[in-house]
């Protein structure tokens, strides 16, 4: 696979992530922007992402082998007239859209099908912009390809393999199946985050005594309420329909929450935390997206001089390498524990069988 030419409309966090990759990756290839913000061109041909800086969707885009829109889906979508008239014969014209069934039926409705594979790569960040784009962003991440009807199987296998190429994982699925899925699982988590946050700024204390103790758990479940406003005004509005059925589903979830609640059910309580807990633990816990999975152990200390060199020349001397170590405090270990990270599951295995060995207490978590 050579591609020699790709186009961006829209360089922010995620088409800028996908230069980024596609620079390291395919040095050769030569890639050109169009994005509204005139500086986050120049940075990018500072940076020696891009080659060419282009100040509308103009005849330079006529050859790539790849066009991909990566600004707001409703942008996107509004963008495909105009790069019809750019597209050339052989070119995959692609998107990194959230919500995948209006632009499939705007390409559609403009003759584009032969062309257009929806593409949205399941990884990203609640910043946004070029600045802030990693070339690592979408390795190991799933990239979700949604062919249309028209578009040939050869098409579909090259913008795999390119996909692969980038060190992403991709997978087929129908861009209505897409909407469904990433309404749940990705919609309706922004939506709960945003709602969380303002009820709480709403129901806080006069002296905001919310906002101060606020701690790992409500700040875990709200990191991506700090996201992009515009991005996730257009994904609810061009996903409305599986948005509103989802979340009337999970209103129902909630009130069935708050019965058990109100009747102190026992049962109900347990299981509901039960299931959860169960069904969290089974997903698949290995390095998809940024967050990359750490081999790390927890363990008691006897807060003396010399404990954690102890420790240290234990695992040193079994040939465990220690990445990182240090003592943590945080609610879940109120008195404090010492933490060490490896640099593999192996080390980590070997370190927490050493460390009960020598009569640690070791948490595995
Ligand atoms: N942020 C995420 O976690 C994430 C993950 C996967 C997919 N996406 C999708 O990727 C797309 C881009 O999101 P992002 O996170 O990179 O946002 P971003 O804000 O970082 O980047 C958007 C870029 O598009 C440019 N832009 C905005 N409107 C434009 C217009 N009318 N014409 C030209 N350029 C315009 C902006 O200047 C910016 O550089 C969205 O469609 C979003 O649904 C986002
Ligand atoms: O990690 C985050 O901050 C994200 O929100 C990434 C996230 C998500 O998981 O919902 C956001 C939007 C997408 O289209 C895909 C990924």
């Amino acid at each position: 696979m050579h591609v020699k030419k790709t186009g961006f409309i829209g360089l922010g966090l995620i088409g800028g992530s996908i230069a980024k990759a596609i620079r390291q990756y395919h040095p050769d290839c030569e890639i050109l922007a169009f994005d509204k913000n005139k500086e986050t061109l120049a940075l990018a041909v500072q940076e020696g992402i891009i080659h060419t800086s282009c100040s509308s969707i103009d005849d330079n885009f006529r050859d790539c082998d790849y066009i991909f829109l990566c600004a707001p889906v409703s942008c996107n979508t509004a963008y495909l007239s105009q790069v019809k008239n750019v597209l050339g014969p052989d070119c995959i014209l692609t998107d990194v859209g959230s919500v995948k069934t209006s632009i499939h039926e705007k390409a559609a409705l403009l003759g584009l099908e032969d062309h257009f594979i929806g593409g949205h790569p399941m990884a990203g960040s609640e910043k946004n912009g070029f600045v802030n784009a990693k070339p690592h962003l979408i390795e190991n991440a799933y990239y979700i390809l949604t062919p249309s009807a028209k578009v040939s199987e050869e098409k579909v296998q090259a913008y795999r393999a390119f996909a692969e190429s980038l060190k992403a994982l991709p997978i087929v699925l129908d861009y209505r199946r897409h909407d469904y899925v990433t309404g749940a699982i990705s919609h309706l988590p922004h939506i709960l985050a945003a709602s969380l946050v303002n009820f709480v700024r709403e129901h806080d204390t006069p002296e905001e005594l919310m906002k101060m103790l606020a701690a790992g758990g409500f700040k875990d479940i709200t990191r991506i309420a700090s996201s992009s406003p515009v991005m996730w005004q257009q994904i609810c509005l061009k996903n409305r329909e599986h948005i509103s059925q989802i979340l009337g589903e999970f209103i129902r979830t909630l009130t069935e929450a708050k019965e058990a609640v109100d009747q102190g059910a026992e049962q109900a309580l347990y299981s509901m935390f039960e299931t959860s807990r169960d069904y969290r633990n089974s997903m698949p816990e290995c390095s998809f997206g940024p967050i990359k999975k750490q081999f790390a152990v927890y363990c008691d200390i006897i807060d003396e001089a010399g404990g954690i060199a102890t420790i240290a020349t234990i695992l040193a001397s079994n040939m465990v390498n220690i990445k990182n170590i240090g003592i943590i405090h945080n609610r879940e270990f109120e008195e404090g524990v010492l933490r060490i990270e490896f640099y593999d599951e192996d080390a980590s295995a070997k370190a927490t069988t050493l460390l009960k060995k020598h009569r640690y207490i070791v948490y595995e978590v």
